[in-house]
């Protein structure tokens, strides 16, 4: 059974004192009876905020990346360890935005999943094509080498907590969502490649998030996909009552497998 994950990745968006605001205006909506894993990635300076503040609820903290290192003269870097000791049980990797603007590759993603798992982290992989990769037909050629590069040889130990993250490049704060179709169609591709590359019982438990303008009024369609296990939201995990009105449609719709 894959339990619903609903996830925000802020993104270089709110500090210190707007997350321990957002912290206390979710805190004071109540979550205790919600059924989905609830995450949150803030900026590494907030994570202390955001964290203290939501103190008793069951929402997780992530970090938004790590350094495929442990520690070293890498200024301006963090490590696993730093987001653990500070209180992360989840981290993002290979974002769109860090393959495009800090030329991370897959082979880096996969050093950094390595890495984010001896640190006891729990890695969220996000993969995804470009608007041009998708008009030139080759999205599920791109989506076969993200997922070889960035899980080939890994253990089933390590599969078996990862999460994958599908969001398409021409979908992400452009307001243009994939479909619930197109989003189920690669879904489905994957957790097809995931049984040839490692085992039915991984391709059957790991989840899989959409990720790319999931709002409150798409969500129910989203997450009603077969193969569609929760949401990696950017902008709307930024407004309180938003990402409050996504986890209440997750909690309607329950788990899947
Ligand atoms: O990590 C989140 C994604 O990049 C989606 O962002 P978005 O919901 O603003 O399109």
């Amino acid at each position: 059974m894959r339990r619903l994950l609903i996830a925000g990745n802020w993104k270089m968006n709110h500090g210190p004192s707007q997350s321990r605001e957002f912290g206390r205006d979710l805190k004071a909506k109540g979550l205790q009876d919600f059924s989905p894993e609830i995450l949150l990635c803030p900026p590494y300076v907030s994570i202390q905020a955001l964290r203290e503040s939501l103190e008793g609820t069951p929402v997780q903290i992530g970090g938004q990346n790590l350094h495929q290192e442990p520690k070293g003269a890498y200024t301006g870097e963090i490590s696993g360890e730093m987001l653990k000791e500070a209180g992360c049980v989840y981290v993002l990797i290979g974002h769109s935005e860090r393959r495009q603007y800090f030329h991370e590759t897959d082979d880096l993603v996969h050093a950094k999943i390595l890495r984010a798992h001896d640190a006891g982290l729990i890695p969220v992989v996000c993969i995804g094509e470009t608007l041009e990769e998708r008009e030139n037909g080759i999205t599920k050629d791109v989506i076969t080498r993200q997922l070889k590069g960035a899980l080939e040889g890994l253990s089933p130990e390590i599969m078996k907590t990862l999460v994958l993250a599908y969001e398409p490049v021409w979908a992400i704060g452009t307001g243009k969502t994939a479909t619930a179709g197109q989003a189920q169609e690669v879904h489905a591709m994957i957790r097809k490649i995931l049984k040839e590359s490692f085992s039915t019982e991984i391709s059957e438990n790991t989840r899989i998030l959409y990720g790319g303008s999931a709002k409150p009024n798409n969500a129910e369609e989203l997450l009603s996909e077969a193969d569609i296990d929760g949401l990696l939201i950017g902008g709307a995990s930024l407004k309180t009552e938003d990402f409050y009105t996504i986890i209440g449609i997750a909690h309607q719709l329950t788990n899947k497998g």
